[in-house]
């Protein structure tokens, strides 16, 4: 039988345990019911503890991968995480550029076990060669501090650098999420016209490895389907609200977010807050 799909590729690093990176993207998409793709930029040993070793693959071996499937399948969105380098960025940038695609781009640069994902010196590739090319940009609070050489303390100040991601970095939209801030967990999505903003209230638990990339991946898939931006972040902040309330206590660490059992298992509705 055949299907009509939308289909959503991911350009990331890997996690072996599967909690962040290339395999919480591909779980996301499955989870939307999108059909999932993956470019591999760097392999990392990392689990619930940390990041252990990196190693970058070469940037033609990338160029390739995006060979492989922009030449065989195009897809209806692309999202991007871990790009260590400004060589891999340019390569990415070009094949965007060349397919015409919806663009999300989580600007990952630190993991919160605080290990470097970015090199230093791919401050200024990211903001030249990725930014002005994304539909939807996703930073958290150190990164947008990061990209906008800001800092930010209040939820104000991330209204302030949502707008300044758009109107002068040149993102088509931003949301600066708040899962760094104390208080509730508060995103602020900024569409080129608009200030929304997605307050959940804080849950209380270490076990959100993956959060930035699972939201960034559900946002990419609800996109792919054709949703609106706002549409897609108000999907994707409920599903990581849930994801982070059925976290796992796997592993010795920080344990990964966990929508499918949230799924299996259902929720009180007393315990979900709508977006406005
Ligand atoms: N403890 C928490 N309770 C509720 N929501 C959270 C919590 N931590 C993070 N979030 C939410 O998870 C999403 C990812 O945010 P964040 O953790 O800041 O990203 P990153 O993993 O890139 O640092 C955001 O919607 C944020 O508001
Ligand atoms: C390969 C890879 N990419 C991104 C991250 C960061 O993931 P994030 O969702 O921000 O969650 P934490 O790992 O920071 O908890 C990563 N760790 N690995």
């Amino acid at each position: 039988m055949k299907y009509a799909t939308s289909s959503a590729l991911t350009i990331a690093g890997t996690d072996p345990t599967g909690g962040a990176g290339i395999q919480a993207d591909l779980k996301s998409f499955q989870e939307r019911e999108v059909y999932g793709m993956s470019v591999v930029t760097s392999v990392v040993a990392q689990n619930t503890l940390g990041v252990q070793s990196i190693e970058h693959l070469s940037v033609s071996f990338i160029e390739k991968q995006l060979e492989s499937v922009f030449n065989d399948i195009v897809p209806d969105v692309v999202k991007t995480g871990m790009i260590a380098t400004p060589e891999m960025m340019e390569v990415v940038s070009h094949a965007i550029k060349s397919n015409h695609v919806p663009y999300v781009l989580d600007p990952v640069m630190v993991a919160k076990s605080g290990d470097h994902l970015m090199d230093k010196e791919s401050r200024q590739t990211i903001r030249e060669a990725l930014v002005p090319l994304s539909t939807v940009i996703t930073p958290n609070i150190p990164e947008a501090e990061e990209l906008l050489e800001v800092s930010i303390q209040s939820t104000e100040d991330a209204e302030i650098a949502a707008k300044r991601i758009v109107e002068e970095l040149g993102a088509q939209s931003a949301i600066v999420k708040g899962g760094h801030f104390a208080g509730d967990a508060i995103d602020i999505l900024f569409d080129g016209k608009k200030i929304y903003k997605f307050p959940t209230e804080r849950i209380n638990t270490k076990h959100t490895h993956g959060t930035g990339c699972t939201y960034s991946a559900v946002i990419a898939a609800e996109i792919a389907k054709g949703k609106s931006i706002y549409e897609s972040v108000a999907i994707a902040k409920q599903f990581i609200t849930d994801a982070i309330r059925f976290s796992l206590e796997i592993g010795r660490g920080n344990g990964p977010t966990n929508h499918w059992g949230y799924r299996l298992q259902g929720v009180p509705e007393n315990k979900t807050k709508e977006a406005n």
